[in-house]
């Protein structure tokens, strides 16, 4: 953690800086990050899981085979019969992650992919003591193993499932009659291998979660203006990309507000550089305020140049948003005894609004709204043009 201290202090506060900072030791995050870290991981171990439950299918087949060889006796038909039955479990949960669209179920039907072949094993192989007490049960092992390491469980989860297995499996011994030393030795291997899995499965989630964070972090950090949070220019030029598509299927208009503060130059030079700073992100709030829809945007372009895009409204409705952001702005009541138009700090608006359906580009609203704003600046700034 402490080579992240650094430079996570200059992008604080931000929840994934924040967790970063504090440490997660227990493997645990505050709780919307904890839920969106499990949502990532339900997307991320979709494939893992198809392809851990194939290879299990698999294993689980040779095995089968394998009991034909070791136990002679009646009773390789019940460890057939107990092996069947897992498959039939097994088959339904592969069918189940195939469609895969039982999302909602990844973590039930992951655990019954270890709980049904390791409570399956554990029979199978006492029932087999009962004629051949050397028949191999380190294969318990191989399915400890595989809720650790390969079907994308947490750690809590891996180890409750595991814990069950082993539990499972000395009730079905005790039952079956195996000498107790014999089980007591059979159990410690199981338990050391246990405790080599719960390690690795440790630092393997705790290094899930540290990639999770950082690579989240580094998203925001590429999309978003560090001073106001707002989104950078980068992100606003994708989106207005995306939106201008989605307004022209769904035929609705797209609307922009470029807002730039007015002499801002002359309050830098009068207060310094940092009440500069502190303006800029209480007009960052003000536009951030305005944007709360979904699909809506607030922009920091560059220097004290912003800009506000509005999904499926009419110009009129975007010229009363940006009268309204005027006004919020005023009511801050910010002091600017350098300014040539108020006594406040106050901002000018060029507002623009188009249909994509009806043709034309998408550069065209930005155009149209730079035009907007020159003349909004030329009448006198503090004002909103469209
Ligand atoms: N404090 C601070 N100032 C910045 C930042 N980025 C740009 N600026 C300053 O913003 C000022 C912009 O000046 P101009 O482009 O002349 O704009 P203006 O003074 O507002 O003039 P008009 O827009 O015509 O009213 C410059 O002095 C820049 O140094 C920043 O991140 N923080």
């Amino acid at each position: 953690m402490t080579t992240h201290q650094a430079w996570l202090d200059d992008v604080r506060p931000n929840p994934y800086a924040d967790q970063l900072a504090s440490g997660f030791r227990r493997l645990r995050f505050v709780r919307p990050l904890e839920r969106e870290y499990r949502l990532y991981m339900q997307d991320d171990a979709f494939d893992l899981k198809r392809i851990a439950l194939g290879v299990g299918l698999l294993v689980w087949l040779a095995f089968a085979a394998l009991d034909f060889f070791l136990i002679a006796t009646g009773e390789r038909w019940w460890m057939l019969t107990i092996r069947l039955g897992v498959l039939a479990l097994l088959l339904v949960c592969a069918l189940l992650l195939a469609l895969r669209r039982h999302t909602h179920l990844l973590v039930p039907l992951s655990l019954t992919c270890i709980l049904a072949p390791g409570l399956g094993a554990a029979a199978v192989v006492a029932v087999a003591h009962t004629v051949d007490p050397s028949y191999p049960y380190e294969g318990l092992l191989l399915i400890c193993m595989a809720a650790y390491f390969l079907v994308g469980l947490r750690l809590s989860e891996a180890l409750a499932s595991s814990l069950v297995v082993l539990l499972g499996y000395v009730g079905f011994e005790l039952l079956s009659g195996l000498p107790i030393p014999r089980l007591i030795n059979n159990v410690l291997f199981l338990l050391f291998g246990n405790l080599m899995g719960l390690v690795g499965c440790y630092l393997l989630e705790y290094k899930s979660r540290e990639h999770f964070l950082i690579s989240r972090l580094m998203r925001v950090l590429a999309e978003r203006d560090s001073l106001t949070s707002l989104h950078n220019r980068r992100s606003f030029n994708r989106q207005l990309e995306r939106l201008w598509r989605q307004a022209q299927r769904e035929q609705l208009s797209l609307a922009l507000l470029l807002c730039d503060i007015d002499h801002f130059k002359a309050y830098n030079d009068c207060y310094g550089h940092q009440a500069g700073d502190g303006v800029l992100r209480r007009v960052g709030a003000v536009l951030s305020d305005a944007a709360r829809r979904p699909l809506d945007m607030a922009v920091r372009l560059g220097g004290e140049e912003f800009a506000v895009l509005l999904y499926g409204i009419s110009q009129e409705q975007a010229l009363q948003h940006a009268e309204e952001l005027r006004a919020a702005l005023a009511a801050l009541n910010i002091r600017h005894e350098r300014s040539e138009t108020a006594a406040m700090v106050t901002m000018s608006i060029g507002v623009a609004s188009m249909s994509p359906g009806d043709g034309g580009e998408f550069s065209l609203l930005y155009e149209h709204a730079d035009r907007a704003l020159y003349e909004a600046k030329a009448f006198g700034r503090n004002q909103v043009v469209a």
